[in-house]
């Protein structure tokens, strides 16, 4: 299997950087989770130094969602990245790792009032989804005495192909301001006292293979920032939001590199500010594309079963990985214990979920299993953790970092009692 750099076998065992995952496994117990710090600098400085080669003014958003752990976070802040953040929570997360309140921008489609009021308290910039968000915003900013600069989010009505249920851009989708009243919505906004639109939004989907709906979404953009800028609005920064792929499918799938991304995204963009005569910074939220390959999903063979097919029952479900179960999404499978042996036989892959769709892989390809083995589940670090939950009262894995010859926890394992203390008993049954 065609494998990244970070990823190697060596003596029949898989390893991450330079650590044996069946040490890792053994060292910190299964399932865990395990990240390569020099792979997430890696794809960082590969991305951003592709868009920069076209343009010096970009600045990368990190999207919080793919992966929200704080020495992620970390490690992209220490390269000047800011953050796409949606919810109070990835704002903490972002100012906590280091991240400057400038270069965050709170998107959502749903804000609570709290949510705009840690914003204005914040000085971050605020992604607007709605004329009522708008209406709010102005409230609270000038309640705290504040001007807050703002984009609206434009729904650039793009077909992309992708999983529809991550198809954000869709004339049909719950997000952004659909075309018709964008030119309003910014007019609106310059008629507000706390408010100064400044920038503009959008975001087509995620896990998308080819560059041209990019492309076609940045010059969706640059005519709605020739339509805004008419109307006296000084655009300081255009967000194209993030969304480029990875090839899940190591020996089939072809994913455009962030060079060939850039190649087909910012000659629209350069070619479109130039005619308008503005220089607004480019920003661009990436997520899965910087952390989607740096993680492996390490979990344990707990049972094989030979019933109308061969079971293969680990101790890592969808309660940790949601994304086979929630878009039949594919992620490859080392045997690390037995990486140099012949896949032979074919396996479905289960958690220990009490759900028949509690299934990691049907009928894959593997060498022959055995309990006590360790599978790796590879691409795991996009839309991973960050998606778990608590399903079956299972607490939650650690997170482990591993960067040259260290290793360290950079997310205890939950507990059943971390679980059930934020449970309260009702007075009503003191007795
Ligand atoms: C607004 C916004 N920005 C950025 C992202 C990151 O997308 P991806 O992880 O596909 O790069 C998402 C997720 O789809 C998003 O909703
Ligand atoms: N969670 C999705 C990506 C959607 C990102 C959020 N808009 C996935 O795992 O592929």
């Amino acid at each position: 299997m065609k494998l990244p750099g970070h990823l190697t076998v060596k003596d029949g065992h898989l390893y991450i950087g330079r650590h044996d995952c069946t040490v890792l496994a053994q060292e910190y117990g299964t399932p865990v989770y395990v990240t390569d710090e020099d792979r997430l600098r890696e794809n960082f400085q590969r991305y951003d130094s592709a868009l920069k080669k076209h343009y010096e003014d970009v600045q990368l958003l990190y999207a919080a969602k793919a992966n929200g752990n704080l020495a992620v976070m970390k490690v992209f802040a220490e390269l000047g990245a800011g953050a796409d953040v949606f919810s109070s929570g990835e704002l903490h997360l972002a100012l906590l790792a280091g991240m400057e309140p400038e270069k965050l921008l709170f998107n959502g489609s749903s804000k609570t009032k709290e949510d705009l009021k840690l914003a204005v308290e914040k000085g971050v910039k605020v992604s607007l989804d709605s004329f009522d968000e708008l209406r709010q915003l102005n409230k609270i900013a000038g309640d705290a005495g504040k001007i807050v600069e703002v984009s609206f989010r434009i729904n650039p009505a793009i077909d992309v192909p992708t999983h529809p249920k991550i198809a954000t851009g869709l004339a049909t989708s719950k997000f952004g301001i659909p075309a018709d009243q964008i030119t309003d919505a910014y007019r609106a906004a310059m008629e507000c006292e706390n408010v100064v639109p400044v920038g503009m939004h959008c975001h087509i989907g995620s896990q998308i293979l080819d560059v041209a709906p990019f492309a076609k979404a940045a010059e969706v953009m640059v005519k709605v920032a020739g339509d805004i800028t008419a109307l006296g609005v000084r655009l300081s920064f255009i967000d194209i939001g993030g969304g480029l792929g990875i090839p899940y499918r190591h020996e089939t799938e072809v994913a455009p590199t962030p060079e060939e991304y850039a190649d087909a995204v910012l000659p629209v963009f350069l070619q479109g500010i130039q005619k308008l005569g503005i220089k607004p910074q480019l920003w661009v939220e990436p997520g899965r594309n910087l952390v989607g390959d740096t993680t492996v999903l390490l979990t344990n063979v707990n049972s094989v079963k030979t019933a109308h097919k061969k079971f293969v029952n680990v101790d890592a479900g969808f309660n940790l990985l949601l994304r086979p179960a929630m878009y039949d999404s594919y992620h490859e499978i080392i045997v690390a214990n037995k990486a140099d042996k012949e896949a032979e036989t074919d396996y479905t892959v289960t958690g220990p979920i009490c759900e028949t769709g509690d299934i990691i892989a049907a009928d894959r390809k593997l060498p022959m299993i055995e309990d006590g083995d360790i599978l790796a589940i590879l691409d795991t670090g996009a839309y991973g953790y960050s998606m778990s939950s608590q399903y079956n009262c299972r607490p939650r894995c650690p997170e482990v970092m591993v960067a040259g010859d260290r290793s360290a926890v950079m997310r205890r394992a939950e507990t059943v009692i971390d679980i059930v203390n934020t449970m309260k008993k009702l007075p009503w049954h003191e007795k």
